[in-house]
């Protein structure tokens, strides 16, 4: 398994991240464990904050907190600079519980609720990025019975298709269900539409391509295809763009076979990108903002599990069963991701077997990886696997009514909770057993 951040093997032979030996965290916190490396999350937010402040252009860099929400990450990102993304009530909720300046965050989404619009709007919200028609109309009739005037980007969809790892992430596309389509003029007619409303201001326009993206011309070719929107915009409409949100989709090492660019390499291509294609219009540069997720938190994290039972079919293949599985990390069994894993406490052990990870749902497709090398494998050792940082807490499901793990957060030898173990009685907590079924005498 590739060794990212400050993980490490230790002298004992244990896996260590950020100081803290995994064999200790179980101690403390049982499995399966969400383990977070806070430095390499640091040191990710910084890459981006730099490339950008280098390229001399205005920016904000928007952690996309789908990947991981919450309240402690939402800390995190304030502290380093970032502003936030944010798609539904709950996300806002949790950043503004975490006291997130509410001017920096943007809110996405392509069905927001007339209820969420009054909460971001009562909060103070940066930024609505309107995603369709029905919406633009909904928070302009919200804003003007509160007497707000608020700034939007329009979503748009460039017409790029991103080789992203999985059809159901790539977004640019005409064929989406978000955004307005800048081929066929739907957002040209949005633009008209936003410029004519009283409540709302126009900063600019927002492109997002897809998810998992290792090279650079999926990013380039979106903005060059923004770049002439915008001259025809400027052109007809006499209106600019201030802000162009280039969306999220930077890669990162989940195995051997990614190959993702440098956090600096992407930003230099859009910045250069945009100086190049910007430059062409004879308008002012627009504030270039990006919304990473997965190349934030992804290869921070790693998920720690207790190895339980296992099953030979003699000539098939060894079955290795771990005390999580979907409902801890769903990608495996929605989109065939791929994963790397380790025998976090006999981590020097040569690898003599190949086996495969099956998670503990009921459910054959709750298999967590196919074929791993591994040294033999028996009840009670640990399993890590790795970068399972981004899309996998926030994705989590109590399927089988499996609680969902905890979250620890470590560095320089320290671990903090930042998401308590779910407990028997959380699973039940919002259950309900009307009067007139629980008057129902029990029939044997
Ligand atoms: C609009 C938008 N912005 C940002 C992101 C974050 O993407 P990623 O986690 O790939 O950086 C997504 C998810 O793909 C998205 O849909
Ligand atoms: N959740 C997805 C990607 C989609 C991100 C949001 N648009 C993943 O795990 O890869």
């Amino acid at each position: 398994m590739y060794l990212h951040g400050t993980s490490r093997i230790n002298d004992a032979g244990h896996l260590e991240i950020g100081g803290c030996d995994v064999t200790e965290l179980k101690a403390e916190y049982g499995t399966p464990l969400y383990i977070m490396d806070e430095q390499l999350i640091r040191r990710r937010c910084r890459e981006y904050m730099d490339a950008f402040a280098a390229s001399g252009l205005g920016f904000q860099v928007a952690y996309a907190s789908k990947a991981f929400s919450v309240m402690a990450m939402c800390r995190i990102a304030d502290e380093e600079g970032l502003s936030l993304d944010v798609v539904s009530d709950g996300e806002l909720y949790t950043a503004l519980q975490a006291g997130f300046p509410a001017d920096r965050i943007h809110f996405h989404g392509n069905n927001k609720t007339p209820f969420e619009i009054e909460m971001a709007l009562d909060a103070g919200i940066g930024c609505f990025v309107v995603d369709n028609f029905v919406e633009l109309e909904l928070l302009q009739a919200i804003a003007a019975s509160k007497h707000v005037n608020v700034n939007i980007l329009l979503r748009v969809t460039p017409g790029v298709e991103a080789h992203a790892h999985h059809a159901y992430a790539a977004t640019g596309q005409t064929d989406s269900k978000f955004g307005f389509d800048i081929g066929n003029g739907s957002a040209f007619e949005a633009v008209k539409q936003a410029s004519a409303k009283d409540n709302l201001t126009l900063l600019g326009v927002h492109s997002h391509i897809g998810s998992q993206i290792f090279e650079t011309e999926g990013f380039e070719m979106a903005v060059e295809r923004v770049a002439d929107f915008a001259r025809r915009v400027k052109e007809e409409l006499n209106t600019e763009f201030r802000v162009v949100n280039l969306g999220g989709g930077f890669g990162i090492r989940y195995t051997e076979g990614d190959t993702p660019l440098q956090v600096s390499e992407y930003v230099a291509a859009i910045t250069g990108a945009v100086k190049k294609y910007f430059a062409g219009i004879g308008a002012v540069l627009p504030e270039i903002w990006v919304e990473p997720g997965r190349s934030i938190v992804g290869d921070a994290g790693t998920t720690l599990y207790t190895v339980g039972t296992n099953k030979t079919i003699p000539g098939v293949r060894k079955y290795v069963a771990v005390d999580g599985g979907m409902g801890d990390n769903p990608r495996p069994a929605l989109y065939e991701s791929k994963y790397e894993a380790l025998l976090a406490n006999r981590a020097n052990e040569a690898s003599v077997e190949t086996v495969s990870i099956a998670g503990k749902c009921c459910e054959s497709g709750d298999m967590l990886i196919w074929d791993v090398e591994l040294p033999e494998t028996k009840s009670g050792d640990l399993l890590a696997v790795a970068c399972t940082g981004a899309y996998n807490y926030s994705m989590a499901s109590n399927y089988n009514r499996i609680a969902r793990p905890a979250v620890v957060f470590v560095q320089n030898g320290q671990s903090d909770l930042v998401v308590k173990r779910e407990s028997h009685s959380d699973l039940i907590a919002n259950d309900i057993i009307p009067a007139r079924i629980a008057k129902q005498p029990v029939t044997k």
